[in-house]
């Protein structure tokens, strides 16, 4: 990278020595003097730990919303690009206020670690669980298939009920989560704030239907909204309905031999 570096274009989790060193001597002004007194490894394990901070969430450990935004960001292109399936999961816990308000923030911070916990033990190494923000959290799983996608969702919900929640000495509690799920759309490069749309609306569903359960949409084509699908379909396809269909080619000519 070239000291013409900014901040703005620089992928966090790829930060390195160089990069920092580059953005630093831009910043000096070019005073080269300062770069030789600081321990490279130092340096490097300060990069890290800034890197950490910016896209790990304290209290869990786990990924934050800003990390798996990148992650769905890659997906839309992985399957945009192979057509492979790919389902993003959106977990919220039912009536956590009311952890809060019997058993005070600590306990539901408690509830918060432990819930992330077990969402680690349900997934494959190649998917990503986040904490989405407060009791929200996301899986990203790819090459899930759409036959997979309630299997694995409600294994995930019935791990979370049947864990016990140590929030004292003497007091456990259980609690539920309410999933929604949302594959992305396959040989269409949609965008995360829409994919998110599709699986919350879902997550949506799960508490309106009772909570402690899961939603899935069942046929992608039919729920993508009119922004995706004028992605897909171009001109032929308006927020109002179907356009007209280009008139037909003439007949190929045959010619007799
Ligand atoms: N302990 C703790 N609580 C948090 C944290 N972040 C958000 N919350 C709490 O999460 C609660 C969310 O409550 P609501 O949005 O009303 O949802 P709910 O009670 O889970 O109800 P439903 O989602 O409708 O089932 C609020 O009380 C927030 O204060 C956190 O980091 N720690």
């Amino acid at each position: 990278m070239s000291t013409s570096a900014s901040l703005a274009s620089v992928n966090l989790k790829d930060l390195q020595l160089s990069t920092a060193h580059a953005l630093v001597a831009q910043s000096l002004g070019g005073d080269a003097a300062l770069r030789g007194r600081v321990p490279r490894e130092y340096l490097q394990a300060l990069i890290d730990g800034l890197c950490d901070l910016s896209l790990k969430d304290p209290l869990t450990g786990l990924p934050n919303r800003r990390f798996i935004r990148a992650v769905l960001d890659s997906e839309i292109d992985r399957v945009a690009r192979s057509g492979e399936a790919a389902l993003l999961l959106m977990l919220d816990i039912d009536h956590f206020k009311q952890v809060n308000d019997r058993h005070g923030h600590g306990a539901g911070d408690v509830v918060l670690q432990v819930v992330a916990q077990t969402l680690q033990t349900c997934l494959r190494p190649m998917d990503t669980v986040a904490r989405y923000g407060g009791e929200e959290f996301a899986i990203v799983l790819p090459a899930c298939q759409f036959g997979f996608g309630r299997v694995v969702a409600e294994r995930v919900r019935r791990a979370v009920e049947a864990t016990p929640i140590a929030i004292s000495p003497s007091l456990t509690v259980h609690v539920t989560v309410s999933i929604g799920g949302a594959f992305a759309l396959q040989w269409i490069r949609s965008t995360v704030p829409l994919w998110a749309e599709r699986a919350d609306a879902e997550l949506y569903k799960a508490k309106a239907g009772g909570r402690n359960r899961i939603s899935i949409e069942e046929q992608p084509d039919s729920t993508v909204t009119a922004e995706e699908k004028s992605m897909l379909f171009g001109p032929l396809y308006t927020p109002s309905g179907w356009g007209e269909l280009p008139p037909p080619l003439d007949p190929p000519a045959y010619s007799a031999y």
